[in-house]
């Protein structure tokens, strides 16, 4: 796909005849989610940080949020392009409880994060991670273990790399001492009052996401053909970037991409809607073009019925629009292509699995067939 786009890029011929057809629907629908947990101990912040990401609760309401008292599941899926499972765990799980089946719950587990309330003395919390941590590496090493030291709104710049740093070090002592180097954790400074926690949420669903590296070869052949100094493709719903070129993001240019989401649909519900009720305020026209006064053009792009793509150039090389353009399109018709092989690949694993399903007869010679 990458080569056929590379082509594509550099000689512009029309590619057309060669696509497959548009994807019509959701390209993860039918597939296994993965499962992304949340965990830590009480009021640290997770149930807050599920609302704010997914439902759009503003932070200031988190403060009614209720004490979680079972397991929270919720698929992420039906209004999004991303898509896996998230549970929310009360603060006081039991690992010593026989009726929590832990083993079952970290076996079909993509990635654990663990939330640190950074305002509180956390010697608590890193000993409930070291547990956590290593009891789940146990029953699955391929879990991704995310730490996010959350509530650093309350402190200043210095304050927040140095309790970055010291939380790290024991983290990683503990893991040491009990013989366990090879675990890695990753760490992220959060607060739900700004746009960190949407960022370390791309992160952590970026690494669940088997495709990132055609994704970003694809961004970086998309924007050196194009002049664009960056680019992300982001899911709509949830403001969280599933790829990015291979440049370095910065807090603000994510802020910009995330503010003119929110620019697009506002307007699109005001002024997008034709009135019948199946209309939605993102679909195949949305597009946007913002002129920032310091000669930094935004150009956003609708890809698929979940995802856009928010560029940012130069004035100067947004003259040649009829270029960028063109590359869009081919881009978009590679992103296709990815996800078409992707079906394919679902499909006929599912068919596999059904016909081995019918295989299995039981002694009467009466065939058993899969629900
Ligand atoms: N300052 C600040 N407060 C936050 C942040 N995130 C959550 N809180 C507050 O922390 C408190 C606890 O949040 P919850 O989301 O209920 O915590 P929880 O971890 O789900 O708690 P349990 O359900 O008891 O396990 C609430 O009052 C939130 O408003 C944050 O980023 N900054």
């Amino acid at each position: 796909v990458v080569n056929t786009f590379r082509t594509c890029c550099s000689q512009g011929y029309d590619i057309h005849s060669r696509q497959p057809e548009r994807l019509k629907s959701d390209p993860f629908s039918s597939e296994v989610k993965p499962r992304i947990l949340l965990m830590g101990l009480r009021r640290s912040g997770k149930s807050s940080i599920q609302k704010v990401v997914f439902h759009k609760m503003s932070p200031n309401e988190t403060l009614f949020l209720e004490s979680t008292n079972k397991i929270c599941r919720e698929d992420v899926s039906n209004s999004s392009f991303v898509s896996f499972q998230i549970w929310d765990f009360p603060g006081q799980i039991d690992f010593f409880d026989p009726t929590f089946d832990y083993e079952m719950i970290f076996r079909g587990t993509g990635a654990l994060i663990f939330v640190i309330d950074s305002q509180d003395d956390y010697v608590e919390a890193l000993s409930r991670l070291h547990l956590t941590v290593t009891r789940a590496y146990k029953v699955n090493p391929d879990i991704n273990f995310e730490v996010f030291i959350h509530k650093v709104d309350g402190l200043s710049d210095d304050h927040k790399i140095e309790k970055q740093r010291d939380i790290h070090k024991r983290a990683n002592d503990d893991l040491a001492d009990a013989g366990l180097e090879r675990i890695h954790l990753s760490f992220y400074l959060t607060s739900i009052y700004d746009h960190s926690i949407f960022e370390a949420f791309s992160k952590v669903v970026q690494k669940l996401i088997p495709q990132l590296p055609t994704l970003e070869n694809l961004l970086n052949i998309f924007i050196s053909n194009s002049g664009i100094e960056k680019a992300f493709l982001f899911d709509v719903v949830s403001k969280i970037y599933i790829a990015t070129d291979s440049s370095p993001v910065d807090m603000q240019t994510y802020e910009l991409c995330c503010d003119m989401i929110d620019v697009v649909i506002d307007i699109s519900c005001i002024y997008g809607l034709t009135g019948d009720e199946a209309g939605t305020p993102y679909d195949k026209e949305s597009m946007a073009i913002i002129h920032l006064n310091n000669t930094t053009v935004m150009y956003l792009k609708e890809v698929t019925k979940f995802l856009a793509l928010v560029c940012f150039l130069r004035e100067e090389s947004f003259e040649r629009k009829g270029l960028i353009d063109y590359n869009f399109h081919c881009f978009k018709k590679a992103i296709e292509e990815v996800f078409e092989v992707r079906l394919k690949v679902q499909r006929s694993r599912k068919l596999l699995s059904q016909r081995r399903w019918s295989k299995q007869t039981v002694p009467n010679g009466t065939q058993v067939h899969p629900h």
